[in-house]
This record gives C-alpha cells, sequence and structure tokens, in this order.
C-alpha cells in the first residue's frame, strides 16, 4: 500500500476570544447551519447574527479559559491514533481538518495533497451523522474533490457514521461505570444522556437520520452498561427561536427533579472531546439548573479525549476501513438516503442573463429589507423565527 493518511473532520473552536466573531461567521455562513432558501441572503445575516452573538459566547468562552480546547484535544487525538496504528503495522499520517476555524479542512486537504498521500481514509469525530456536522464536512469535501484534479487520484474511503462501533461502546461504558461508582448511592443513580440538538425540521423535512442515530446510540451504550438504571436522553444547545429536537435538557433536569431523582450522572453523547458545551454548559449552566431544582448529586461523565479504549476504537475503524472496499462522498450521501443536503446549488443552474438581473433586483430588495428589519426588530424573519 503506498502512503497512507487518516483525515479527522471536527468543527473546530475560537482559539482566543478574538476568534469568537470571524469563528461564528464562519459557522452561520454555512447552508447546512442556517438553512435558507436564497444563498445571497447567508453572509448577511451570517454577519448579522454572529455580531449579535459574539459577547455572549464570549463570556461562555472566558469562562472555561478564553479559548477552545478543541484543537489541542484534537491534535493529541490525532498523535494517540497514529502511535495505536503504529502499533499494529500501520504506518500513517494523520490530519486535523476543523469546518469553521483552524486548522481547517482546506489547510489539511493541501497538506495531503502535498504529502503525496495515496490512500486516505476520512474519519469524523463525530459518533452520530447529522447534516449539520458530518454531512457540512462531506459536502465541503466534495467541492474540494471537484475543483481540484490532483485530489481526484487519491484513493480514500469514508467511514460515514460509527456510534455502533464496540470499543467507542465500551469506553463510554466504563467512563460512565467510573463516575456511577463515586456516587455515594450508585443504584439510586438516573443516568441522563444530553446530545447536542439540531432544529426539529432537520429530522421532520429534510431526513437527518441524527435523532434516530442518538436514540440507538443511548441504547446500545445502556445495554453495553448492563446496570439496570434509569435513563433519559435530552438535547442542549438550542440556538435561536425556532423548535429544536425535544426534550430540552434543562426542561427534562427539572422535570426529574421534581419527580424526585436525586443523583443524577450526565453523559454528554455527540462529543468526543471537551468543549463549551461540556466545560461552560454542563458543569456550569445545568448543574445551577439542577442544584436548583433539588439534585444533590450532580456528576457530568468527563468525554473521551485519549481515552485509550477509545483511541483503539478509532485505529480499528481506520483499519477496517483500509481493508474493505471504498466508500465515496457521494455514496455517504446515498446512504444517508433522504437526506437533503441544502439545495441552494440549485439556483445556480439554467441561469440566464435575465434571471441574473432579476436575482439582483430582489437581492438588491431583500438586503434593505434585512437592514430595516435589523433596525427596527420588526419584519418577516423575525414573523417565521429567525431572528
Ligand atoms: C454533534 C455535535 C454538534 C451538532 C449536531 C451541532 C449542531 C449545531 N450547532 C449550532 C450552533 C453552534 N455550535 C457551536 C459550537 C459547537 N458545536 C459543536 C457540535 C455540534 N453542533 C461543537 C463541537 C462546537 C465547538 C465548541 C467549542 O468548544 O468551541 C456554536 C458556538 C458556541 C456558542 O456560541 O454557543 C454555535 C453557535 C447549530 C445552529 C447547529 C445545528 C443546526
Ligand atoms: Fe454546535
Ligand atoms: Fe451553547
Amino acid at each position: 500500500m503506498g502512503r497512507v493518511g487518516v483525515l479527522l473532520l471536527n468543527l473546530g473552536g475560537p482559539d482566543k476570544l478574538e476568534d469568537v466573531q470571524p469563528f461564528l461567521f464562519n459557522l452561520f455562513s454555512d447552508p447546512e447551519i442556517i438553512r435558507l432558501p436564497f444563498r445571497w441572503l447567508q453572509k448577511p445575516l451570517a454577519w448579522f447574527i454572529s455580531t449579535r452573538r459574539t459577547q455572549t459566547s464570549q463570556e461562555n468562552y472566558r469562562k472555561i479559559g478564553g479559548g477552545s480546547p478543541l484543537r489541542q484535544i484534537t491534535e493529541a487525538q490525532g498523535e494517540a491514533l497514529k502511535a495505536q496504528l503504529a502499533e499494529v503495522g500501520e504506518q500513517a499520517n494523520i490530519y486535523v481538518g476543523m469546518r469553521y476555524w483552524h486548522p481547517y479542512t482546506e489547510e489539511a486537504i493541501a497538506q495531503i495533497v502535498a504529502d503525496k498521500i495515496e490512500k486516505l481514509v476520512v474519519l469524523p469525530l463525530y459518533p452520530q451523522f447529522s447534516i449539520s456536522t458530518s454531512g457540512s464536512s462531506y459536502r465541503l469535501l466534495e467541492q474540494l474533490w471537484r475543483e481540484n484534479p490532483k485530489l481526484q487520484q487519491i484513493e480514500y474511503s469514508v467511514i460515514a457514521s460509527w456510534y455502533k462501533q464496540p470499543g467507542y461502546l465500551q469506553a463510554m461504558a466504563e467512563l460512565i461505570r467510573q463516575e456511577l461508582d463515586q456516587l455515594p448511592n450508585p443504584d439510586e443513580a438516573h443516568i441522563f444522556f444530553s446530545a447536542h440538538g439540531v432544529p426539529k425540521s432537520y429530522v421532520e423535512e429534510a431526513g437527518d437520520p441524527y435523532q434516530q442515530e442518538i436514540e440507538e446510540c443511548t441504547h446500545l451504550i445502556m445495554q453495553t452498561l448492563n446496570r439496570p438504571l434509569p435513563h433519559t436522553l435530552a438535547y442542549q444547545s438550542r440556538v435561536g427561536p425556532v423548535e429544536w429536537l425535544q426534550p430540552y435538557t434543562e426542561q427534562a433536569i427539572q422535570d426529574l427533579a421534581h419527580q424526585g431523582v436525586k443523583n443524577l450522572v450526565v453523559v454528554p453523547v455527540s462529543f468526543v472531546s471537551e468543549h463549551i458545551e461540556t466545560l461552560e454548559e454542563i458543569d456550569i449552566e445545568y448543574r445551577e439548573v439542577a442544584e436548583e431544582a433539588g439534585i444533590e448529586n450532580f456528576r457530568r461523565v468527563p468525554a473521551l479525549n485519549v481515552h485509550p479504549v477509545f483511541i483503539k476504537a478509532l485505529a480499528d475503524l481506520t483499519v477496517d476501513a483500509l481493508k474493505s472496499p471504498s466508500i465515496s462522498l457521494s455514496q455517504v450521501n446515498q446512504m444517508k438516503k433522504k437526506v437533503k443536503m441544502y439545495p441552494q446549488e440549485r439556483w445556480e443552474w439554467g441561469i440566464t442573463t435575465s434571471a441574473e438581473v432579476w436575482n439582483g433586483r430582489v437581492a438588491m430588495l431583500g438586503f434593505i429589507a434585512l437592514m430595516i428589519e435589523i433596525l427596527t426588530g420588526h419584519g418577516l424573519l423575525h414573523a417565521v423565527g429567525l431572528l
């Protein structure tokens, strides 16, 4: 086999407080994060929302040390994976490709080309698939592949989602067990899975398999844990006023407390690294909610980070992908059959000069309407819940 590479995909996070606004701008510029019917509206809206959100977001990053630990942890995972692969006789270069901050996916791909990688495994650091996470990165990769003939010569294989991988399930169960056993009375614990949410319309209208994969994943973790304890699944980190997957974490914690639950073990289920939504949202915000509602023991299970059983699981996934027939980016999107990646590209097809003129006029009117809405606080986007 020629030179082997593994591309680890993740979302990325601001390294310091000054990075927060441009990071948020990149995130909200992605049509898989805010799904709008018009391409031209994406950037003005991304600018507006990122500017409005920066201060709150910066305050949260300040509480966890002034930046996201995601880059450092992902790089450590990469080094551990390289060492684990070497142990089983597989020499591979590891690349980190973040979607919205450094090191960007584009930078990783440029390095992969420069290093003359011949066989590449694409491994998202999201156990479950969502249009908004792995889906967005696959879409970017598809575009980079289309644009670069050198990339088209690389034999590559994509791992779509991997929440059923036994080593991953074992590592999760082990971490939960450790947390349970530190409670004064482990048999009275309630296990609370908190997954990152997505808007409900992603699942119900666009066909995102995320909710189904999260539900199956929590079921498999409970099976692997093999303890007769009650459990709940809820969704956190809602952004904006539209409806997201329910129940919401905050409400579900309060409901359990009112039902008399006193010992809660919170499991962050859609992340494999510590980041703002574990360190700030769960450890600070939800802990406060829980304690105010009467929970006496609130314990959070740590993220997998470089847990050796987890790193071995990533190595097993890589080795399996190298041995099995390759899976292409377009196959992954077909496998997630009904998924509608946001079809903004469609608007480009069949463009004529007169259509361009009308596009420009409508864009200008829309932009003026947006500015009026921003200044007055009233308008269509407020009415449909986007602002
Ligand atoms: C499985 C994981 C994730 C899903 C699904 C997801 C969807 C999603 N996220 C937002 C909005 C934001 N996400 C932000 C940060 C962030 N999100 C994830 C993971 C998932 N997002 C990660 C790993 C991070 C990085 C955290 C870090 O440590 O820096 C943020 C910025 C943080 C903040 O301001 O709260 C936003 C905003 C949407 C809208 C969405 C689905 C549509
Ligand atoms: Fe997010
Ligand atoms: Fe948040």
